[in-house]
């Protein structure tokens, strides 16, 4: 039987991408979908400005649009939100405390210690915080998980392994370029962004500062929150520029531990990085969570931003820093990885650990 889901923010950028990615998928099915009251009650094909190549699918063309309102999705068993942040902080708690499972894009709960953020081929190990989130909320099989910045969910896939292999990070520079999409629809204008590269992206060198460390930080011995990384110093730089998908990010680090790992020992690393969504055969997980290219010209958005079915991480030009210790090029598919094929593949997770039970 499959995993009925509900989608929040079905008409958004992120949204649109969770049907994409649901209406093909094996385990889980659409059951309903919501907006805004704007939407709600028209037919999902009426109230969308679909943006994904090819047509909507078939089988949410006709689904009628509803409300977000825990009450409406009580027969789904995971919600999925792509919801607009200004909504998504109060609707997401509505559909936690009615027992719901949620797993949300948005950035109101992701500095909640009692809230997982979850990159899946990074840290799934933070679901072990779930017993402790539904004590607190007293819930029987709800839960709250959130997925991470997409900036900042390209990175950490980088640093993991690099972490795990040569020890603390001491310093990380990281500078991005966006792509549009990130913004949502209709986003930036294209008398901004045309011809034009805008060197501030709100909020976002705040957010992958603070994610960084969560996420790659450890649970608390008693499980009940999370820790962050304190011996690691993080700067980043973000820009948009005039790419429709794929944020690339240009990334240099310091080692605590001296000498630092040369080049080849770094491509090596990142080349074997192997996750448990891996390992327990998650179906979205990718042959490879990393994808290490040795031409001096890659990634590159339009032609590496789909690898792994948009779920890998593209890593080029690895090379020595002479100020740091080593440098490189990476790229992640924002909305994708770094949107809704999160959420999705922490559902997978979730199920393969038995944390999601079906009606
Ligand atoms: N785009 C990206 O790459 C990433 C986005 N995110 C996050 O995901 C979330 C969605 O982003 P994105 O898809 O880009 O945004 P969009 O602006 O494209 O979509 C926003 C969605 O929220 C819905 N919405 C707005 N107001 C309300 C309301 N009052 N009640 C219910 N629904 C409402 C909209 O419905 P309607 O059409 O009816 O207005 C729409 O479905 C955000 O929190 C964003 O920060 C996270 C990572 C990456
Ligand atoms: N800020 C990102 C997208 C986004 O919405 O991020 P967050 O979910 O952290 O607010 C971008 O503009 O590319």
């Amino acid at each position: 039987m499959k995993v009925k889901t509900g989608i929040l923010g079905a008409t958004g950028t992120v949204g649109q991408r969770f049907i994409e990615l649901l209406s093909k998928h094996p385990q889980f099915i659409i059951h309903s979908v919501g907006a805004s009251s704007r939407s709600a009650g028209k037919k999902y094909s009426e109230a969308t400005k679909w943006k994904i190549t090819g047509d909507i699918p078939e089988q949410v063309k006709n689904m009628i649009v509803k409300e977000c309102k825990a009450k409406l999705f009580g027969d789904c068993d995971v919600i999925f939100s792509g919801l607009d942040s200004d909504v998504a902080g109060e609707i997401e708690m509505e559909f936690l405390k009615a027992d719901l499972v949620v797993f949300s894009n948005a950035k109101n709960y992701r500095k909640d210690p009692m809230v997982p953020l979850i990159v899946p081929t990074v840290n799934p190990s933070h679901f072990n915080l779930i017993p402790h989130q539904r004590s607190i909320h007293t819930l029987k099989k709800g839960f709250l998980v959130t997925n991470s910045n997409c900036s900042t969910t390209g990175l950490v896939v980088a640093l993991k392994p690099l972490q795990e292999a040569f020890g603390p990070l001491e310093t990380i520079i990281v500078q991005t370029m966006q792509a549009i999409s990130g913004a949502g629809y209709p986003g930036v204008s294209s008398l901004d962004i045309f011809d034009n590269v805008i060197p501030f992206i709100s909020g976002e060198e705040e957010k992958m500062e603070y994610e960084t460390l969560k996420i790659l930080g450890d649970l608390n011995s008693d499980q009940t929150e999370c820790k962050l990384l304190d011996s690691t110093n993080i700067s980043a730089t973000c820009n948009r520029v005039p790419v429709i998908d794929g944020h690339t990010e240009c990334v240099s680090i310091k080692f605590k531990n001296q000498p630092s790992p040369t080049p080849q020992e770094i491509v090596n690393v990142l080349d074997s990085y192997v996750s448990e969504a891996q390992q327990i055969g998650c179906h979205s997980a990718p042959n490879k969570c990393i994808i290490v290219r040795h031409d001096d010209d890659r990634p590159q958005p339009r032609l590496d931003r789909n690898n792994g079915n948009g779920y890998s991480v593209t890593i080029g030009r690895v090379r020595k820093c002479n100020v740091f210790d080593i440098k490189f090029t990476l790229l992640v598919h924002n909305t994708i990885l770094g949107a809704a094929g999160s959420g999705i593949l922490n559902a997978e997770i979730a199920l393969a650990k038995g944390l999601l039970k079906t009606q």
